[in-house]
């Protein structure tokens, strides 16, 4: 009789093309979660939360052109595929896939893409033109590609995840779209793959964004809520606000009372950062 031991690694197929891909598609459920790698621990606590759904946990590691402007950082996009498939390995997933560019758009830029409509024209979408119409592009096609039947997204994200949910409703998807709330460093900063291009200076500027929503949040009246978010961003010259805002929670306008998110996004020396935290609106007597 003959014994096969699974050692750990044995358990991680990391694959890089579509046919590849499908030959790993042979149980379900199957759970997605995409990335653009430099993994950190909001990644991870995807991953952890996909393995609760499902055996078949497929990471997907791309950095999708389509989704970046002519002046954003896609070629210094940091890429650290080892480490990465260490992090994978070590939450027990099951398929890493990473695909090349070709991989993903064989026909080079694809000519019939997403439309975001208007809730991808609003903050992230009006600082960042075309970048929800690219990010849904390849979402859609790596749902396809996986045959998802459920997929993990961060709240760090908070439009991306609402402009996803909407997709998958809008064109019946049949997809389960699951959002996980923000991993912090502990001193409150938002985790993100693009903190690593922060200078020491320039970290403890950014901890102006996370500290302006907690401390906004803190009040349940819209106007003292951003008066005091704007107040501690504006305290913090190395940190260049592009929007801060007060929402509904399905990011229409703020309601007078119920459910609200408090939104920023600002430059720290070169490097753009987003965060968002939920707050509970109350009607003033
Ligand atoms: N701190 C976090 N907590 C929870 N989820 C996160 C966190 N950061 C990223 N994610 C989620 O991980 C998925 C992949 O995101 P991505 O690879 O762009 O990482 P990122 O850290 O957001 O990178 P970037 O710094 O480029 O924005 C997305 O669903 C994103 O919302
Ligand atoms: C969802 C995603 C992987 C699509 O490229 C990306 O926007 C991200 O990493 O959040
Ligand atoms: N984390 C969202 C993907 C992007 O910034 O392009």
């Amino acid at each position: 009789m003959t014994h096969v031991i699974h050692t750990r690694e044995d358990m991680t197929h990391v694959i890089h093309t579509r046919a590849e891909l499908a030959r790993e598609l042979t149980t379900t459920p199957v759970a997605v979660v995409m990335t653009m790698g430099a993994l950190h621990d909001g990644h991870r606590r995807l991953m952890r939360e996909a393995k609760k759904r499902a055996e078949l946990v497929i990471v997907t590691i791309f950095v999708n052109p389509l989704q970046f402007g002519p002046n954003e950082d896609f070629d210094k996009y940091p890429r650290t595929l080892e480490a990465d498939v260490e992090a994978c390995r070590a939450e027990g997933v099951a398929v890493v896939f990473a695909p090349s560019r070709d991989q993903v758009y064989p026909t080079g830029a694809p000519s019939i893409t997403m439309n975001a409509g208007p809730l991808g024209e609003i903050l992230e979408g009006a600082s960042r033109p075309g970048h929800f119409a690219g990010m849904l592009t390849v979402v859609q096609k790596l749902l396809m590609l996986t045959r998802a039947d459920v997929a993990f997204f961060g709240e760090k994200d908070f439009q991306q995840l609402a402009l996803i949910r909407r997709m998958v409703r809008d064109l019946e998807l049949g997809v389960e779209i699951v959002g996980v709330p923000t991993v912090r460093e502990p001193d409150g900063l938002a985790m993100s793959s693009r903190n690593r291009y922060l200078s020491p200076d320039d970290r403890r500027a950014a901890l102006a964004l996370s500290r302006a929503l907690r401390e906004g949040a803190a009040h349940s009246d819209a106007e003292t809520a951003l008066a005091t978010a704007t107040k501690i961003l504006a305290e913090e010259p190395a940190v260049r606000v592009d929007y801060l805002a007060l929402t509904g929670a399905d990011l229409g306008p703020a309601p007078a009372d119920g459910p609200a998110r408090l939104l920023v996004a600002a430059r720290v020396g070169a490097t753009r950062l987003i965060d968002n935290v939920p707050l509970a609106l109350e009607r003033s007597a």
